[in-house]
């Protein structure tokens, strides 16, 4: 009897459990260092009607934190980066807003500005201002929809109308990119419709950006093999991150999927929701904590690379050539294009 060969490929429904599998992951984790990349909404903050209301807990700031302080650590958001800076509220992190598009490095206190690292539609702001506008107006009288500016795209939600409305507020958003559409593009999201810039730019490529821009293997040292990088997120513009670490070898990434039913996704493990990111989180500072993987402290300590000095050992250090052990202060420095 023949087998038939499927002809799409196979893609992942069920994905075991991150925390029932600790035990596993630890032992692909050892020895290794973490680079953590975090959705906001949904993920390290829970679904709640009213977006402006979407704040993360205390709680899950403190384990943000706590991780950010020993692998570098990255918000990837839909949101502004703005906004989302202004519910996570953490400087120490890298923040990739409007899905990818607005990409910004860490910075030392809160009255410092964020340095940018990369904007690959510059122009889109000026597009979406008229794309908010014409929005607004236009879904005025569709009961519960709601427009969001998001700075390089615009968000339109449906979350709060009736069903008999979905249609009328997908058409309005299909009207505003058909009035440009060699410069805009269609989304969706958890019960959200988005205009985009239409640019060959996701949040998969801003995880490879910012993977690039930390060098791990020029300020440490490490090898590609010795770097493991961890995504989480809930919905579909998380799966080019997801889709991103399939490229990588197993045992250096992996994308944790949120979500409370098994669903097509090319993460590799998954959580049911932020309440259980928040415990994953916490193991993995523990994993750092207990020396089970390097951290940005132990990796200067230890004399990984070509380094020495730095946080663990008071901050601040530099290599013979100059280059600073401390990537926050590196990047801001290079960006501002003072010597190191
Ligand atoms: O990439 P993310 O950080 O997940 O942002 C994606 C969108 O998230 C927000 O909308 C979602 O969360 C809202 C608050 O819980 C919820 O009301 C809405 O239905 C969800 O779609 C945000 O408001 C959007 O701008 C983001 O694009």
């Amino acid at each position: 009897m023949l087998i038939p060969v499927p002809l799409i490929p196979l893609i992942q429904t069920h994905h075991p459990s991150a925390i029932e599998s600790f035990d596993r992951f630890r032992a692909v984790a050892q020895g290794k260092l973490l680079t953590v990349f975090l959705d906001y909404d949904g993920t390290i903050s829970d679904i709640v009607s009213n977006p402006d209301k979407a704040y993360m807990t205390d709680e899950m700031r403190d384990a943000v934190s706590r991780v950010a302080s020993l692998y570098p650590t990255a918000i990837i958001s839909g949101r502004s980066r703005e906004k989302v800076y202004d519910f996570v509220r953490l400087p120490q992190l890298y923040y990739a807003g409007s899905h990818g598009l607005d990409i910004v490095g860490p910075k030392h206190d809160d009255d410092e500005d964020h340095v940018e690292l990369h904007q690959p539609a510059p122009w889109a702001p000026a597009v979406m201002d008229r794309v908010y506008r014409w929005c607004k107006e236009a879904v005025s009288d569709i009961p519960g929809a709601n427009v969001e500016h998001n700075k390089f795209c615009v968000s339109v939600h449906y979350r709060n109308c009736e069903q008999k409305w979905w249609g009328a507020v997908q058409d309005v958003v299909h009207r505003a990119v058909a009035a440009d559409p060699k410069r805009l593009k269609k989304a969706e999201g958890r019960k959200v419709f988005e205009v985009k810039p239409r640019v060959a730019w996701d949040k998969g490529k801003a995880l490879s950006f910012l993977l690039g821009e930390l060098d791990l293997h020029r300020r440490y040292g490490y090898a590609q093999g010795e770097i493991m990088s961890l995504y989480f997120g809930d919905d579909h513009t998380d799966e080019d991150a997801f889709h991103e670490l399939r490229e990588v070898p197993k045992e250096c990434g992996a994308g944790v999927i949120v979500s409370t039913v098994p669903k097509p996704s090319n993460a590799r493990f998954s959580v049911r929701d932020p309440g259980e990111v928040l415990v994953f989180l916490n193991k993995l500072a523990d994993l750092a904590e207990s020396g089970v993987t390097k951290s940005l402290c132990t990796s200067v300590a230890s004399g990984k690379g070509r380094l020495t000095g730095g946080r663990g050992e008071g901050g601040g250090g530099s290599d013979s050539s100059g280059h600073s052990s401390d990537p926050v202060a590196e990047t801001n420095r290079g960006r501002r294009g003072e010597a190191a």
